[in-house]
């Protein structure tokens, strides 16, 4: 029997008088790539934000892995195993794609260390054990070669490659994935799907908003829908595919039968 990682229960936000996010209450299944769709301004983005503690919701709770994660910062969630990329990637641009990936956010020395001595000491052996952990996930990515191009000189699906490199430094279970094959040309697109699914395949969950649904129907199941806030939709990618309400969630009264 499968598991579920992540769930929402009522999640609501609005902005002033309108519900970008209506009561939606979802279950992520453990080991799942699962697609979150619908149409421009369905309330997908805000949806992101709100379980990965961008926006505080107004109502409802998120749960990851049993634990009511509700109200957590990004960074906090980060440490507790849940990673997102974003719909327009921005790394540092005048970094290097290595530092870049170096800079994710995955634990400080603490104060506990005593004297400037053994704190330097530690910072260097941390430093190094973070630089080799970068190279590793860089090399994983196939953006090894580029490591030390400035970040901003990089290519769009570069870039998107480069976020799933910083999301990996955090050793995700899972990782939320806000149009990666957007602007990507295909090449880099197939490249980023096997990465995925290799991903995928050692475990980690995904839930990925993409509106190409060529992508969607090959590589996500089960399918999530959202339509004004609200989940319209919930199951396989065929199942979507033949849905009247998502038609008319995405197409409104001008489908012809
Ligand atoms: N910070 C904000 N302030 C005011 N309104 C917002 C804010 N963020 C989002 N919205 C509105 O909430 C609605 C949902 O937006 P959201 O970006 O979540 O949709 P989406 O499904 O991700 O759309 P798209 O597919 O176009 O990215 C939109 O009408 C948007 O204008």
């Amino acid at each position: 029997m499968s598991e579920v990682i992540l769930s929402t229960n009522g999640l609501t936000k609005s902005f002033g008088a309108f519900k970008a996010v209506d009561g939606v209450s979802l279950e992520i299944q453990t080991g799942s790539i699962t697609g979150l769709i619908g149409p421009n301004g369905a309330g997908k983005s805000t949806l992101f934000n709100l379980l990965t503690g961008v926006l505080k919701p107004d109502e409802g709770g998120v749960t990851l892995n049993g634990q009511d994660v509700s109200g957590l910062s990004s960074d906090k969630l980060f440490a507790c195993g849940l990673g997102r990329t974003f719909q327009i990637p921005r790394p540092f641009a005048r970094m290097s794609v290595l530092e870049n990936v170096m800079l994710a956010p995955i634990g400080q020395i603490g104060e506990t260390v005593a004297g400037p001595f053994l704190k330097r000491a530690r910072m260097r052996s941390e430093e190094m054990h973070i630089r080799e952990r970068a190279l590793e996930v860089l090399d994983f990515v196939t953006l090894a070669p580029l490591a030390d191009h400035p970040a901003g000189k990089i290519s769009g699906g570069q870039m998107k490659l480069l976020e799933l490199a910083r999301v990996l430094m955090g050793n995700p279970a899972v990782i939320l994935l806000d149009e990666p094959a957007a602007g990507v040309n295909p090449v880099l697109t197939e490249t980023l799907i096997s990465k995925i699914e290799e991903l995928n395949r050692r475990g980690t969950t995904f839930l990925i908003i993409e509106h190409d649904m060529d992508f969607v129907m090959r590589h996500c199941d089960p399918v999530i829908a959202l339509a004004e806030g609200k989940v319209v939709f919930q199951g396989t990618s065929e199942e979507a595919l033949a849905n009247p309400v998502l038609l008319d969630a995405y197409l409104g009264a001008t489908v012809d039968d």
